[in-house]
């Protein structure tokens, strides 16, 4: 049985403005991106850094997975699938609502931290209730594993978008790749809509780039984390040696969803 509710059509139509857009899609060379998270009043989206912390309540986890099922895939950053092991399935029950192959689980780990076999996501893909996930590597991991070119579901990314592993492109930098790039790298797979969930590396990094960022969604908890957390906040931003906003959000809107408060809007 799916532990995830059916959204009301209130809830429904609160949503829509911020799902993926064919119109918007077809303009740009990269999917419609959908940024996501869950946090505290103090900001913060868990206890410490690498532990599994549930924020959301029932009716929040119920809206993650009506908005996992509006995309064609859904990323998150190795320290989150590591700490995590998340399903990165969509379980909303609706089945017209979800698109028809399902959700492709893609998980950003430049340097091959992860264990994909022995992840959760693999084996909900092989039990037939998810896709196989995808990894992003810097293209420069194939000078230390030349190996691992062999083995499948495996994105190289340059400074350009997809490589193949053939091509020699080794300039991207093997810890930190372009976001640009490694969304032109998904579009290039074929990939429409994507709905990234973090964690705090990830999304500290795309509220710092509105021009990558459709929409964004926040989940508020009723609750505080206390010091110790991880929070989400941006580098600072100084423009002509002055201190500004790291980001904000326009076209914002509020819904109540059981206990929690849900804000969404698209960046400035
Ligand atoms: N409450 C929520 O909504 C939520 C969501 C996700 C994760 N979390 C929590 O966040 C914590 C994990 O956050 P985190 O910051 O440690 O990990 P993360 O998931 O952001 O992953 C960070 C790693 O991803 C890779 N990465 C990120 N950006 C990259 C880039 N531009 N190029 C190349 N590689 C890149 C790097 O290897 C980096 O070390 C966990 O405790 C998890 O439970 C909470
Ligand atoms: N919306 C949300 N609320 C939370 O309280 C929380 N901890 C996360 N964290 C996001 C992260 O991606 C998690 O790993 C997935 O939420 C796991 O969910 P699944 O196992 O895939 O259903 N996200």
């Amino acid at each position: 049985m799916s532990d995830i509710d059916q959204l009301s059509t209130e809830d429904e139509a609160f949503l829509r403005p911020y799902l993926p857009d064919d119109d918007a899609i077809s303009k740009k060379e990269r999917p419609f991106v959908t940024l996501t998270y869950a946090c505290s009043l103090d900001g913060m989206i868990s206890l410490s850094p690498g532990v599994r912390t549930t924020l959301s309540g029932p009716e929040t986890k119920s809206m993650t997975h009506y908005l996992r099922a509006h995309h064609e895939a859904i990323l998150v950053g190795v320290g989150t699938a590591i700490a995590d092991d998340p399903s990165l399935n969509c379980r909303y029950s609706r089945s017209s609502s979800c698109p028809p192959q399902g959700l492709r689980p893609v998980v950003l780990d430049p340097t091959m931290r992860w264990d994909v076999a022995g992840s959760k996501a693999t084996a909900l893909a092989s039990e037939g209730k998810g896709k196989a996930p995808w990894v992003v590597h810097a293209t420069s991991v194939l000078d230390q594993n030349p190996e691992v070119a062999e083995q499948a579901k495996r994105l190289f990314v340059g400074t350009d978008g997809l490589c193949d592993e053939h091509s020699g492109d080794r300039t991207a930098s093997i810890s930190r790749l372009e976001w640009r790039s490694i969304l032109k790298a998904l579009y290039q797979k074929g990939i429409r809509s994507i709905m990234i969930e973090g964690g705090a590396t990830v999304i500290n990094d795309l509220l710092l780039q509105p021009e990558l960022v459709d929409s964004v969604v926040v989940t508020i908890a009723p609750t505080w984390l206390g010091e110790g957390g991880v929070t989400v906040t941006p580098a600072q931003q100084t423009r002509d040696g002055v201190r500004v906003n790291a980001a904000r959000l326009k076209e914002t809107s509020w819904r109540q969803f059981g206990q929690d408060a849900v804000l969404c809007g698209r960046l400035e």
